[in-house]
């Protein structure tokens, strides 16, 4: 049972709201384990196009819709009957996308990325009137969970059977779906991660080296811990899957949008990602705000929020990282 549905097509399908790179790679991913899936785009003409061709050329060419994934533009109609629906729109598309949606439902929030003001997804949920509320966060790229490459996510929520539900609605012999109650932690990882691979990204497009990267990535993790506990969320947590594991697939991947963006940017670029969202670019200018707001030292936002900006160069970012005071690690 998932979604509020049976398996293979009997009762409720489980809603996948969006169909982006990563809503079509968890539509096909929980289908191919059984699960009749609605997929739901925004653009009545892309969900003719998806159901027809039965395949995502846009977001993600080369993966075959399975027959139990039914596609629609009808928002009523994909989450009629359901217990949850997963919502895997941008982050700045799920303000407007939960206030369409029942509060009765429970919704399991999948973008890594910050409500317009810079506040959690789950928190802008909860305020909005829904109850039953979920994070899924994780390193996985679309393109290789889509084709079936084994792969391990997280759901966390307060509501322990919701987070139960959904491990059991998404869990294949491909896709491991662990479950925790940290939802700050689980869910500023994947928020954090994209930051720190915008800037990974910059030291591969600048030939910085390995020992660089490294060492980028390591003080970026620490950037992360440091955030994560100011909001609540447990450091233990960002060292598991979400955390430090989203940031080695993101930081190191070909895939990796963000990392991309970054490469582009150090390069003197313009990021061109074929209108495919990069989260890190909002993320760091709202983390940097509140960073400065709050007293909190976060350098490497810092440096990538005022070089994605175009107020520095790459080369003072840099500078910014490395001539700052000699202190203990
Ligand atoms: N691509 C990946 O490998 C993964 C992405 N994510 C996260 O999932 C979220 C979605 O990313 P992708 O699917 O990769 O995006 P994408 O760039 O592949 O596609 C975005 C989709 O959302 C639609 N969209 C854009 N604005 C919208 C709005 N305001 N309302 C409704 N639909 C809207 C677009 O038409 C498109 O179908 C992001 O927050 C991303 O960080 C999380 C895990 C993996
Ligand atoms: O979150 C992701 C992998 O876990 C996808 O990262 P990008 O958005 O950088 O492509």
């Amino acid at each position: 049972m998932a979604g509020g549905g049976s398996v293979t097509g009997a009762g409720p399908a489980l809603p996948v709201l969006g169909a982006g790179g990563w809503g079509t790679a968890l539509a096909v991913s929980a289908a191919r384990g059984g699960q009749a899936v609605r997929l739901w785009a925004r653009r009545p003409e892309f969900a003719a196009r998806l159901s027809r061709e039965r395949v995502n050329a846009e977001y993600l060419p080369g993966v075959a819709l399975p027959d139990d994934v039914e596609v629609t533009a009808d928002l009523g109609a994909a989450v009629a009957g359901a217990e949850f629906a997963l919502v895997v729109v941008p982050s700045v598309g799920v303000p407007d996308l939960l206030a369409d949606l029942p509060r009765d439902l429970g919704v399991v929030l999948c973008a890594k990325g910050l409500a317009p003001d810079g506040e959690r997804l789950t928190d802008l949920a909860h305020e909005l009137g829904f109850t039953r509320v979920a994070v899924l966060s994780g390193p996985n790229h679309a393109e290789e969970v889509g084709r079936g490459l084994p792969a391990a996510t997280v759901v966390a929520s307060t509501d322990e059977a919701l987070a139960l539900g959904v491990q059991r609605a998404l869990i294949t012999p491909t896709l491991r779906v662990y479950t925790s109650a940290d939802v700050v932690g689980v869910e500023l990882g994947g928020v954090l991660k994209n930051v720190i691979a915008l800037a990974a990204g910059m030291v591969d497009g600048l030939g910085l080296g390995d020992n660089a990267k490294a060492a980028l990535t390591t003080r970026g993790l620490r950037e992360m811990v440091r955030y994560v506990v100011s909001q609540g969320g447990a450091d233990d947590t960002v060292y598991g899957l979400s955390g430090l594991g989203d940031l080695i697939a993101t930081a190191t991947s070909r895939h990796s949008r963000n990392r991309a963006a970054g490469e582009a940017i150090a390069r003197g670029e313009h990021p061109g990602q074929g209108g495919k969202v990069v989260e890190g670019l909002r993320t760091a200018d709202l983390l940097d705000s509140w960073a400065t707001a709050h007293g909190v030292d976060l350098p490497i936002v810092r440096a990538v929020h005022r070089v994605t900006a175009r107020e520095w160069t790459p080369a003072r970012g840099v500078a910014h990282l490395m001539e700052r005071e000699a202190k203990p690690e």
